[in-house]
């Protein structure tokens, strides 16, 4: 360990840091992530065998699919979300979290109970319908309520932070929870029927209510799914490599690129609907302008580690969060080249969106969350390492030939069901019925399913490395048995 560093924890160990709030996030984290992924893989299951749909109205596909996406994006990516943005902004402005335990508890069990409010109300069929919004207007009131106190937190802490600048990560937070919030007020304005009941109607109607929802939707992937996680990239990458960010002006380049570019590219989801064919193209080109500054994130995350390459050998942390990056250039790239009109043709409503999304998702997301959490199990609970390498090593292979099996199928069973939809005889009637495409599809969401499995098996061995770590075991185990670097990194 290098003085600086030594300097640096005796000071940060004087420093009064909130750190029970974010341990509940992280094991919140875990468990809705197992919840998430589990439900996931059951719906997979589902589209291959529709026996599974139990023939209950509870367990349909269309009720557990949202339940799915939301336990997913908002249970787990929203816990590991808050968490590590409370954790980050702390350190990094090396002060407690304004309003102490109690403000952050109070964020901590707000958004739990949204969550369980949320879920439940799919599986008994309340829902307003609109995909990545489904909970009903008394849930997203709460939600308003949790998320300024979320906010008052978070930028109380940096108005009395002991650090004069911002760290760029902080940028990269406060851009998600300031966007979510106006997205969340923007997409929700709805009408209850009467006080006592739980549906409502929106205030938009026709294409206005579709322009407003893809414009929600399409930034709730800008600012929940990118941003915020961009924003753990900026901290953790550079701690678990020991090394500064490659170029810290490029990130305040992209930062402010990717903020303005992003709010117009919505319209991409709504390609040859009722939308006026101008906004459509604006949408189109807003998207393609978009690889750029995504390209600027994923290179100064990659390159944050030249000259400290053997880690990715090494460090199975350091692995899963440098591949994440690697997908999110992937997904970024293949997101504005299907926005091409063209190219929507083809794509649009087939499993190439979806493979696309779980690029996305899985690649992205789930694996710069997995790398931050690995770090912080034995910085949170005091260890000196994590239980085992070697698990982290397992979790990560399982992982990626999961996400692989994934994506693979779906790019072959999107542009098969597109071209399908497509295909003319010689005397111009449709060639296939819309029955023999589905049934065209059934191997590839075996396949899928069998990906996903490998993710879920993935997520069980993170959890009880994650157990372990906390009781304070240490597995004996070669090569990765605390080398130093990797403990150093780990202070
Ligand atoms: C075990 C892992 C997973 C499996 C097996 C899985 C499976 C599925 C399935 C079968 C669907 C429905 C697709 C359809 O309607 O045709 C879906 C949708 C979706 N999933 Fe996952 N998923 C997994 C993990 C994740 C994760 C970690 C995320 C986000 C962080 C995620 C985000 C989504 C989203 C956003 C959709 C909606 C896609 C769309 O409307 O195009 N999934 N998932
Ligand atoms: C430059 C970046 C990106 C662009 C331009 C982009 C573009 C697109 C396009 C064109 C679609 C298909 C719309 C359709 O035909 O219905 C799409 C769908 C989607 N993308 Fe991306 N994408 C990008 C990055 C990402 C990333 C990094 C993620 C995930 C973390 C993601 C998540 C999604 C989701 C969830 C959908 C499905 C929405 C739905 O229909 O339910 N995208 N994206
Ligand atoms: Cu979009």
């Amino acid at each position: 360990m290098t003085q600086a560093t030594t300097a640096y924890n005796a000071q940060s160990a004087a420093t009064p840091y909130n750190e029970g709030v974010i341990r509940n996030f992280v094991i919140a984290a875990m468990f809705w992530g197992v919840v998430g992924f589990l439900a996931g893989d059951f719906i997979a299951w589902q589209l291959a065998f529709p026996a599974l749909n139990l023939d209950l109205e509870w367990t349909t596909f269309g009720r557990l699919r949202p339940v799915h996406t939301s336990a997913v994006i908002f249970a787990f990516g929203g816990n590991i979300l808050i968490g590590s943005s409370l954790y980050i902004v702390q350190r990094t402005c090396r002060t407690g979290l304004y309003g102490g335990a109690a403000l952050g508890n109070f964020v901590f069990w707000g958004y739990q109970a949204f969550i369980v409010m949320a879920a439940l109300g799919y599986v008994l069929g309340i829902t307003q319908g609109k995909e990545y919004a489904e909970p009903e207007w008394f849930v997203d009131l709460w939600l308003t309520i949790v998320w300024v106190a979320y906010l008052t937190t978070f930028v109380g802490t940096l108005i009395k932070r002991r650090e004069p600048h911002i760290y760029v990560a902080n940028w990269f937070l406060l851009a998600f929870i300031v966007t979510i919030a106006m997205l969340h007020l923007g997409n929700n304005l709805a009408v209850p029927v009467s006080f006592g009941s739980a549906k409502s109607y929106q205030l938009y109607a026709g294409v206005q209510d579709a322009m407003t929802q893809w414009w929600y939707g399409h930034n709730a992937v800008g600012f929940f799914l990118t941003a915020g996680f961009l924003g753990m990239m900026y901290y953790f990458i550079p701690k678990r490599a020991e090394r500064p960010v490659y170029s810290y002006r490029l990130s305040i380049v992209h930062f402010w690129a990717l903020i303005f570019l992003y709010i117009w590219a919505g319209p991409h989801h709504l390609h040859y609907t009722a939308l006026p064919d101008w906004t459509q193209t604006l949408g189109m080109v807003f998207s393609v302008m978009l690889w750029m500054p995504s390209w600027g994130g994923m290179i100064n995350g990659i390159m944050t580690l030249s000259g400290a390459w053997e880690k990715l050998r090494t460090d199975p942390v350091m692995r899963f969060l440098v591949t994440s990056v690697a997908f999110y250039g992937m997904s970024t790239f293949e997101g504005p080249m299907m926005s091409v009109k063209a190219v929507n043709s083809l794509s649009h409503y087939t499993d190439w969106t979806v493979g696309h999304v779980h690029s996305g998702a899985l690649g992205w997301v789930a694996f710069v969350s997995f790398g931050a959490m690995y770090y912080l199990f034995p910085v949170l609970w005091n260890r000196k390492q994590l239980y085992s390498m070697r698990l982290v090593s397992y979790h990560f292979w399982v992982a990626t030939i999961g996400i692989v099996l994934y994506i693979t199928a779906m790019w072959i069973s999107g542009i098969m069901q597109g071209l399908m939809w497509r295909a003319y005889d010689e005397l111009g009637f449709l060639q296939y019925s819309f029955i023999e495409t589905v049934e065209a599809m059934h191997p590839y969401y075996v396949i899928r399913a069998v990906g996903g499995l490998l993710f879920v098996i993935g997520g069980l061995i993170m959890a009880y490395n994650m157990y372990r770590t906390i009781k304070g075991d240490v597995r004996t185990e070669q090569p990765y048995e605390a080398p130093e670097a990797v403990a150093g990194a780990q202070q």
